[in-house]
């Protein structure tokens, strides 16, 4: 039939009368094909064209080559588009990637403040203006590779610092994090007033399709471990951990992220009632329910222990979009059956594969399935820097300025003799930019472009203040020689996930010793890298004063703009920051609420030139 006979791919035809011409086309292998996620490293042409693959990722850290070119980006997204296009009915794929922090797995793109610093950036209440400018440059960055969707928001609300995703998720605050949804629309442009709540909606081909995550409860799990169980009543799930999936869905956000924990025993992807029975059908959620990477294995414990189940369970509940990423043919095979043989109902096929198509059609991938070039500039750009220095400026918390109020360290002044700069946090990419950053767990060293924190603090001082940096100077050596003041920056090695998970939360050596070396001989300010609240408490009477920089990602300057006043200290902790570990779980409003800083808490300064 000529192509101008196919109402699906005519676009001047209305969304569900798409829909409906290319369902009626669908076999049962082309509509199960679409359900099917798989990741770069097992696809190809020739894998998407005999299995119909309806989507391909990039999980943490999988990307075509080391320090892979623009190009090579576009062209692998391409020719895995060329695979799909390549099928019987021509449905385009969509390539999804993670923007935890900006487009993390690109050599070279602006790596933006872990979600929890952004939590604590304030204007009234928050700052999700800023948040959606983050989306917006997000978006490009992640556009100029060729890829049109990331697993972004995470929108978890962290109820425990020992949580190793903590930093992942804005605050423990469901307000700020409901305000910072505002990511969607900086992501996937803003909603028109004629496109109804609950429909997903794509503004364009500088923008890309966003993903509630992980839902619902993931930030809520007992002593934080990760992926396991949210032991609270209907109405602490309710009123903490659902409220952003309302503005979520308002917005228009394309997909949403099953969770991998479980609420009072019940694993999420099972989660027949909250899937189906709430967000499809109470909220009215028009979009792709999307499995985490493995959820269905993961529904067993051990994993996989019996994956028809999990099969029959994860999709009857009413996932749409199985993430496999790499047994395809076993999931392909596992739910024909299925189907075949009733366990699952034609109509939940039909369902799922609506929703895709339903997506897809609104992202425009039929009528614009390849990438080109023209967003190269984007990568990395220099207004995407500035943006994120000004998100690292407006994310740190002041938590002691001077030993005395009258006397304040901060901010420091540009002129010095000479000054000390101690700590391997002070010169490591790696370590300020945290976990998932071109690697899933991320890792120290110059991993990517960005400015450190001890280049920021030369490009700040006077040119005749000389800066001595130390990785973990002893105290004999701080004691010897007469420095004007110290700047120590210590703090988290980088992690994700499960990795992350901490009972102690302890600052890892050399941290503490450089601690004490230097704030016990001299003047010093430490800044803290952490992806959360960590224990201080012994340290804060020895400092002069205190910064909590979070994970602040590849533009140091931020830091240096506030140490040295060219900007004051706005931010406010969107965290409960805790004397010991055996009081967590603790969070503002809790009736033991005893903290070292808490909730809201952070000292302003003003800039040095202010009048
Ligand atoms: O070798 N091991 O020991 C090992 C252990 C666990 C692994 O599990 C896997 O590791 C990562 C990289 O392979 C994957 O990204 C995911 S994480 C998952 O992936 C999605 C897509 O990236 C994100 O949007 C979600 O937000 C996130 O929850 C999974 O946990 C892999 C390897």
């Amino acid at each position: 039939m000529a192509e101008a006979e196919l109402l699906y791919k005519n676009p001047d035809q209305p969304l569900n009368v798409r829909i409906r011409d290319l369902m009626r086309r669908m076999t049962l292998e082309e509509k199960i094909g679409q359900m099917v996620q798989i990741d770069r490293a097992v696809a190809s042409t020739e894998v998407m064209k005999k299995y119909l693959i309806g989507s391909v990722l990039s999980g943490g850290g999988s990307a075509p080559a080391k320090k892979a070119s623009v190009e090579t980006w576009v062209n692998m997204v391409n020719d895995f588009q060329k695979g799909a296009l390549s099928t019987r009915l021509g449905i385009p794929m969509i390539y999804g990637i993670d923007a935890v922090h900006g487009h993390n797995t690109v050599y070279g793109a602006t790596i933006f403040p872990h979600n929890i610093g952004l939590g604590a950036t304030r204007q009234v209440y928050a700052d999700p203006a800023l948040v959606k400018r983050i989306g917006a440059a997000t978006a490009l960055e992640v556009r100029a590779t060729g890829i049109p969707y990331v697993f972004a928001p995470c929108i978890a609300v962290c109820r425990d610092p020992r949580w190793g995703r903590c930093y992942e998720s804005y605050s423990e605050d469901p307000k700020i994090v409901r305000a910072m949804t505002e990511l969607i629309p900086g992501l996937q442009g803003d909603r028109p007033a004629n496109v109804r709540k609950g429909v997903p909606y794509l503004g364009g081909q500088e923008k890309v399709a966003a993903c509630a995550k992980h839902y619902v409860g993931d930030g809520g799990t007992n002593k934080g471990i990760n992926e396991n169980n949210t032991l609270v009543g209907r109405h602490e799930l309710f009123s903490i951990h659902m409220p952003a999936y309302y503005d979520s869905i308002i917005k228009g956000v394309a997909t949403v992220m099953v969770s991998y924990s479980s609420w009072n025993g019940v694993k999420m992807h099972a989660n027949r009632e909250l899937i189906t029975g709430f967000l499809k059908n109470t909220l009215n959620f028009k979009g792709i329910v999307i499995s985490d990477w493995e959820g269905l294995d993961r529904m067993t414990t051990p994993p996989k222990a019996n994956y028809t189940w999990s099969i029959e369970t994860g999709v009857n509940a009413g996932l749409d979009m199985i993430m496999i990423p790499y047994n395809y043919t076993e999931f392909i095979d596992g739910l024909t059956f299925l189907v075949k043989n009733k366990f699952i109902p034609m109509s939940r096929i039909n369902d799922a594969v609506k929703r895709i198509l339903r997506v897809k059609f609104v992202m425009g991938v039929f009528e614009n399935p390849l990438a080109d070039l023209s967003m190269k500039k984007y990568i990395g750009s220099k207004e995407h820097r500035e943006l994120a220095r000004e998100a690292v400026r407006k994310s740190l918390v002041l938590l002691k300025n001077g030993k005395s109020e009258k006397r304040p360290l901060l901010p420091l002044p540009k002129k010095a003799t000479k000054i000390l700069v101690a700590g391997i946090h002070t010169n490591n990419i790696g370590y300020q930019c945290g976990g998932w950053t071109i690697d899933w767990q991320g890792q120290g060293g110059n991993i990517t472009l960005g400015t450190t924190i001890l280049t920021a603090i030369k490009n700040t001082v006077d040119q005749e203040t000389e800066v001595v940096y130390q990785e973990n100077p002893d105290a004999k050596f701080v004691k010897s020689n007469k420095f004007s003041y110290a700047i120590v920056v210590v703090g988290e090695h980088p992690y994700a996930e499960t990795n992350g998970d901490s009972l102690n939360l302890t600052i890892p050596d050399p941290g503490p010793s450089i601690i004490d070396n230097v704030c016990g001989a001299i003047k010093c300010v430490v800044v803290i890298i952490s992806g959360r609240p960590v224990a201080v408490k012994p340290y804060v009477a020895k400092m002069d004063a205190l910064v909590a920089a979070w994970l602040p990602g590849t533009e140091g300057q931020g830091v240096a703009d506030l140490l040295f006043g060219d900007y004051g200290f706005t931010g406010k902790l969107p965290h409960t920051w805790f004397k010991t570990v055996d009081q967590l779980p603790m969070n503002v409003g809790d009736s033991h609420y005893d903290p070292l800083f808490p909730f809201g808490f952070g000292l302003t300064t003003k800039p040095t030139n202010a009048t």
